[in-house]
């Protein structure tokens, strides 16, 4: 069994990605078949002999089943080439549904394990979700019970090493914590148990419910057969070392409760204990010195001796250690752990306690004095910090930020401590206007609670003073209004009416018309990536600004808002709850300044609707119908949706492709009602003819694919691989071919970008890359708790090793100059929206300070806080914590998803894996203006044995194009 284990795991490592595990059910028959057969060599290397035995027994197995009138239980017969085998019953799902309404997977009239599952023509793993397995139409079809099953039904299993080892065995990418979860449910839950009841002959006798419900244990006969010969049942590789942590003068030891303690005491060698011996070996050992190690890791590398009380260098097996885990409450023992796993090489209590040259008093200042606690004073020393900078209007929105965003225990406080700084521009020009101490006071107030209000919040919630004059209801009401009315009319965009092309100048005449006709019609702008659709926006917000009017820009991404003047996210500027599975109404009263907003403006346009779901879409019909009183669509304001169809789709997590195109807006009965205009001509590839024509053919899926149904690129777009190292070296450089340049001008860098499909490819690029840029390193890490403060000891190390989508990183790498993306929407009037993009100005322990590279507000500084974020509840880790940090991450790449909508002038796309869904590689080669602007890196995949450099999967849904077209 052991032997097989291994050469399933040899087997494993061979063929299978590093991040699997393996499942299987035990079965004696392989001791039998290995005894019998006495291999010698490996399995593997001999099909000859598995298919003699293979073969013997699948006939046996067969006409026994067929004996039994049981056939219908198994449900496919495979063939491999020299291997035989069987498919037993447990490899397919069902029937069920209206063949089998009584099938124990049936909940709520569907099956809950979500079968049949789609037809598939690769294998690919999203982000964040479960494996979509290859699951082809081939037409092959089983009878099972008298219903044909096809592809759809089978469960996933892996067809050699079923066939090898013959038993139920399957290899799992393991892609969620749910699924380690799982896993060790399966090696711990122990036993099988079965409910059974004993009915007594005699109906007339008392009924004992304990006698009649009885929990018998059920043992099966392999497992029986595996106890009795005691063999092993599950391991575990590698070894664990569990650390001890104790205080200076505080070792641990065990003893016996008989022991004599004197004797014991004179036994034991307190000098010794294996963190002392980590302290010393980090001092006086070669190799831990030059490795310097954290204490978790030092058993990688070395062997710690019970009997010696030494650690000695390892040479065989792996191991990892763990410290043991300490709850807040310990004081200084906690503190001191937390050193522990952020402190590299500590050679003594007193070396941890040494910060800057400077001994603390104790390992919470120690830890304070790192940044590893979040201080009780943190926000005072931020705002401290910022004060020193002299930028009173930006320490102003900072002091807004952290009243909204930080939950300040006592504003008030914070308010009397800075208000001086917080005002001291009005305080400068109060020589030249004579304003009064209390009038200053006042101004900075004012300008405080408008920006608190900006960020949804109502000001005297805070308290700050007792005598802030209360808003007069009608400036309440007009706020937003008046918020849609300062938007600035940038110049270029007054003039790109005039520039507009012969679709575009249709699409603006036509909408125009419509805003200023008395029923309003609806439009849906559709053209391929690069049409102008943006450009088309930009000249009618402009238009109607310039007007006087108000004209509503949203999104439904954080990075196309941000393109577009005054943009917003759809989700923020009709308060859309973020949970919108469970409730599906906007968050907006039909009195509050929003409605009054939606009711007087004359254009509401939606860029990247194509992202938006569905039912998104039409909760925001709802809502417009219910503002205007009228059932016309969208109360019969006059909305603009634009996107394109080729390009990405909702993100739904673990969604099938069938959930995804149910979602999307024109399987919406609101898709007929918008009129469709048509954008064709390329102007962001209109220099590069050739490579507009291919870009549409990626889009549509027509350029031609092989047997494997990848398609092949040219070779002057592809970065040829040669070794991972090199070949990601030369994708770098062509995206970034002197970071030392961008020092000067960083505003140079922000449209190059390297693109990826997942946030793991992404995350290896911006670490590299902000290593390699210019400049003094600043990690800021963040301080990570459980929601339940109980398991805070338990969960600090996993809380911290978690990198949830959509929160900063537990180490945030920064250095001044590089380019940042911001991960919350602070303040979206302020250009402060969830994937605005800024350059790091200033880097200061609690304090960050940047300047939006992009769009209407560029330049602006603005300092950031430390904020506590939460991950959402749903999430798959199912342990909420909070994490607060910088709401920022470097930006150098970025994923496909993201950068859909920007014109970028060098991309560098980074396949580590094939793309994964609907438009994704389009929407990555789309960004350039010609083929010259983009390379292409694709790194073999585990199974590939020859080199594929130019070829690569496209995934295009075609029932989305052929709704759309
Ligand atoms: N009429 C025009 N004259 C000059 N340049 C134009 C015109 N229309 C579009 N462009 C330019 O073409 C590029 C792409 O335009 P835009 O971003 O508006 O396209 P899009 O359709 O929104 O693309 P995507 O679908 O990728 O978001 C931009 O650099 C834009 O300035």
């Amino acid at each position: 069994m052991r032997r097989r284990y291994l050469d399933a795991m040899a087997l494993v490592q061979k063929y299978g990605k590093p991040d699997i595990f393996l499942t299987m059910t035990c079965n004696p028959m392989w001791k039998e078949i290995q005894d019998n057969l006495q291999f010698k060599e490996k399995p593997q290397d001999r099909p000859d002999l598995l298919s003699r035995v293979f073969r013997a027994k699948f006939e046996m197995l067969k006409a026994e089943l067929l004996d039994k009138k049981i056939f219908g239980e198994v449900a496919a017969f495979v063939y491999f080439p020299h291997l035989y085998s069987l498919v037993l019953k447990h490899m397919v799902h069902g029937p069920y549904g209206h063949m089998g309404k009584n099938s124990p997977c049936m909940k709520d009239g569907s099956c809950k394990n979500h079968y049949p599952k789609n037809f598939c023509e690769h294998t690919t793993h999203a982000e964040d979700s479960y494996p979509y397995y290859r699951r082809r139409n081939d037409g092959s079809k089983i009878t099972v019970r008298r219903f044909e099953l096809d592809n759809r039904w089978i469960i996933p299993y892996n067809p050699y090493l079923l066939a090898l080892f013959d038993c139920h065995m399957n290899v799992e990418i393991c892609s969620t914590l749910k699924l380690v979860k799982y896993l060790f449910k399966y090696i711990f839950k122990g036993h099988d148990l079965i409910s059974f009841k004993i009915i007594s002959d005699d109906s007339r006798a008392n009924v004992d419910e304990i006698r009649e419900f009885q929990q018998g244990r059920w043992i099966s006969p392999p497992e029986a057969f595996w106890r009795i010969f005691e063999f092993r049942l599950n391991e575990m590789t590698p070894a664990v070392y569990t650390l001890q942590v104790h205080l200076p003068g505080q070792q641990l030891i065990t003893f016996n409760k008989n022991s004599d303690l004197l004797p014991l005491m004179r036994k034991i060698d307190f000098s010794k204990t294996m963190l002392i011996e980590f302290f010393k070996m980090n001092k006086t050992n070669e190799r831990a010195e030059t490795l310097k190690c954290f204490y978790r890791e030092f058993p990688e590398h070395f062997v710690w001796s019970f009997k010696y009380k030494a650690w000695t260098e390892r040479k065989r097996k792996k191991a990892i250690g763990r410290l043991v885990a300490i709850s807040p409450h310990e004081g200084e023992r906690y503190y001191l752990r937390l050193l522990l796993t952020h402190v590299r090489a500590p050679t003594s209590f007193d070396d941890l306690l040494t910060i800057s040259g400077q001994k603390m008093d104790c390992f919470r200042d120690a830890a304070l004095a790192l940044g590893l606690l979040q201080s009780d004073t943190y926000l005072q020393e931020t705002l401290e910090e910022a004060a020193l900078f002299q930028m009173p209007s930006s320490l102003r929105l900072l002091f807004a930020t952290i009243l909204v965003h930080c939950s300040p225990t006592d504003p008030r406080f914070l308010w009397n401590k800075f208000q001086l700084e917080l005002s001291v521009d009005y305080h400068r020009s109060h020589h030249l206007c004579f304003y009064t101490a209390e009038e200053i006071r006042n101004k900075a107030l004012q300008e405080i609670k408008k920006m608190v209000e900006q960020m949804g919040k109502s000001f005297p919630d805070y308290h700050l003073t007792t005598d802030i004059p209360p808003a007069v209801h009608y400036d309440k009401l007009t706020k937003e209004i008046e918020c849609e009315r300062n938007i600035e009319v940038l110049a270029e965009d007054l003039i790109m009416s005039s520039r507009l092309n012969i679709e575009q100048r249709h699409a603006y005449d036509l909408i125009l018309q419509s805003v200023f006709s008395p029923i309003g019609q609806n439009f849906f702008v559709d053209g391929p990536g690069g049409t102008g659709k943006t450009f088309l926006y930009r000249s009618l917000l402009a238009t109607l600004r310039s007007q006087g009017h108000i004209a509503i820009a949203v999104a439904t991404s954080g990075v196309a808002a941000s393109i577009l003047p005054g943009g917003r996210t759809a989700h923020s500027r009709f308060k859309m709850p973020l949970d919108f599975f469970r409730n599906k109404t906007c968050q907006i009263s039909k009195q509050g300044s929003v409605a009054r907003l939606l009711f007087q403006s004359r254009l509401i346009l939606w860029d990247e609707a194509s992202m938006a779901k569905r039912e998104i879409v039409e909760a925001f019909d709802g809502l417009l119908r219910d503002i205007m009183d009228c059932d016309l669509p969208f109360g019969g304001k006059v909305v603009v949706f634009g996107g394109d169809f080729r390009q990405t789709l909702p993100v739904i997590k673990q969604a099938t492709k069938q959930t995804l195109i149910e979602s999307s807006l024109p399987n919406s009965p609101l898709w007929l009602k918008l009129q469709k205009l048509h954008l064709t001509q390329n102007m962001r590839a209109i220099l590069d003819p050739a490579f507009s024509e291919f870009l549409l053919r990626i889009g549509e899926g027509r350029e031609p694919v092989d047997i494997d149904g990848e398609i092949t690129l040219s070779s002057e777009m592809v970065i040829p691989y040669t070794d991972k190292e090199k070949s990601l070296n030369r994708l770098l450089e062509f995206v970034f071919p002197d970071l030392t340049a961008y020092l000067k001008d960083p505003y140079s860098m922000i449209n190059r970008c390297v693109l990826a499909p997942k946030n793991t490819s992404v995350d290896e690029i911006n670490d590299m890359l902000i290593r390699r840029f210019p400049g003094n390193l600043h990690v800021y890490v963040s301080s990570d708790r459980t929601v339940d403060p109980r398991h805070q000891g338990d969960y600090e190390d996993f809380l911290n090793s978690q990198n949830p989508k959509g929160l900063p990183p537990h180490k945030l790498v920064l250095k001044e100059n590089c380019p940042i993306m911001l991960m919350r929407n602070l303040n979206p009037t302020e250009g402060l929206c969830n994937g605005t993009r800024l350059i790091c100005r200033e880097l200061r322990q609690n304090t960050i300070c940047a300047e939006i590279a992009f769009g209407q507000h560029q330049g602006k500084r603005i300092f950031f806080p430390k904020i506590p974020m939460q991950v959402s509840d749903n999430d798959k880790n199912g342990l909420p914590f909070i994490r607060t940090q910088f709401p920022v991450r470097v930006c150098f790449a970025l994923t496909i998803n993201k950068s859909q909508g920007q014109t970028l002038d060098y991309v560098g796309i980074y396949l580590r894996e094939p793309v994964f869904s609907h438009g994704q590689l389009y929407v990555a080669l789309s960004r350039v203006k010609t083929s010259a602007a983009v390379k292409i890196l694709i790194l073999p995949g585990t199974f590939d044995g020859i080199k594929t450099d130019c070829k690569t999967r496209n995934v295009v849904f075609e029932e989305i194009l052929h709704l759309t077209a």
